[in-house]
């Protein structure tokens, strides 16, 4: 097994499958740079990969054995229980051709992983992105059981071209996944309830929308801008509850109704279905 050693804007980056995520992936790696003939994607209906590839200039690869045999770096970017049956007819293209492999799946263990690639095969680094890849923007964590330092550097670079990567300890993957993979879902859903609430108090929806994701952004960025970060949210919260203001008793029934706990509730469910996730 040839070990690749650097990753660069001409490394062959393949992805097994082209929906949500791998998309945004793409779509951030093609923005950075990366050469366009050396980014390939596959999938199952023939639908998403063309779309991906028309949208972007990337390469589409009907024949996924055709897609191994290019690949450098293989991404797996298919539904957790879908890896095995997808894997299982391709033992020996992957042999021959002996990629990195990359699995961004959800609740799938290197363990796991591993008993879907051929025997001993150790090239291979879990991490877990985010939908802000699109836009530079992915927080991505990085763990592997096998692989060597060059290959998971490999890994931190191709993840660092759509945003920031940590190497993380595998144990704490699931917490992670909840933290980054799925909270672009629930900050969603919350800006969404916020701007609904301005237009139950008369807010046109596309003026309650934008006051509400714009205020979401300018929070984020303040937030990070902070040296201190355990302590961000607490100082930033500060600098905007005036004393005896609107602010503040928003907050306090903002909690009373349960702000804590709601937030506590998702992450404990996505752990819990990450577990599961894993076990199917
Ligand atoms: N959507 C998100 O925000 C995130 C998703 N993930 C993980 O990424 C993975 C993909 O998620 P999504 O992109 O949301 O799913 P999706 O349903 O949008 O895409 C799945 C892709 O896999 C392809 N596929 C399935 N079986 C295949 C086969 N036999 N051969 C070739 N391609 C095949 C499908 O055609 C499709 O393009 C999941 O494992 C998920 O846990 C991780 C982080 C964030
Ligand atoms: O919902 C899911 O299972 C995936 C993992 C993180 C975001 N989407």
């Amino acid at each position: 097994m040839s070990e690749l050693t650097k990753f660069s804007d001409h490394t062959k980056v393949a992805f097994l499958g082209s929906g949500n995520m791998a998309g945004a992936i793409v779509r951030g790696l093609i923005a950075d740079g990366h050469q366009k003939d050396c980014v390939l994607v596959t999938d199952r209906s023939g639908k998403s990969g063309p779309a991906l590839a028309k949208e972007t200039g990337c390469t589409y690869v009907a024949e996924t054995k055709e897609l191994i045999a290019q690949a450098q770096i293989l991404i797996l970017a298919c539904k957790p229980h879908q890896v095995a049956d997808l894997l299982a007819p391709l033992q020996q293209e992957i042999k021959d051709s002996a990629p990195l492999v990359v699995s961004i799946l959800a609740g799938t263990s290197c363990e796991k992983l591993a008993k879907s690639l051929p025997d001993g095969y150790s090239s291979l680094v879990r991490v877990m992105p985010n939908v802000g890849a699109a836009l530079g923007q992915s927080t991505t964590a990085v763990a592997t059981q096998s692989a060597t330092e060059n290959e998971v550097q490999a890994v931190a670079d191709l993840f660092s071209a759509v945003g920031s990567v940590s190497v993380i300890d595998e144990g704490n993957f699931a917490t992670f996944t909840a933290m980054a993979g799925c909270s672009p879902a629930w900050f969603a859903a919350s800006v969404e309830a916020l701007a609904r609430a301005g237009v139950a108090n008369g807010l046109s929806a596309a003026t309650a929308m934008k006051a509400a994701a714009e205020a979401m952004r300018a929070s984020a960025d303040l937030l990070l801008a902070e040296e201190d970060l355990p302590l961000a949210g607490a100082e930033v919260i500060r600098r905007v509850c005036s004393p005896g203001g609107t602010t503040v008793a928003g907050l306090q029934a903002a909690e009373s109704a349960g702000l804590r706990h709601v937030w506590a509730a998702a992450v404990e469910a996505a752990i819990a279905r990450d577990t599961t996730l894993g076990a199917s």
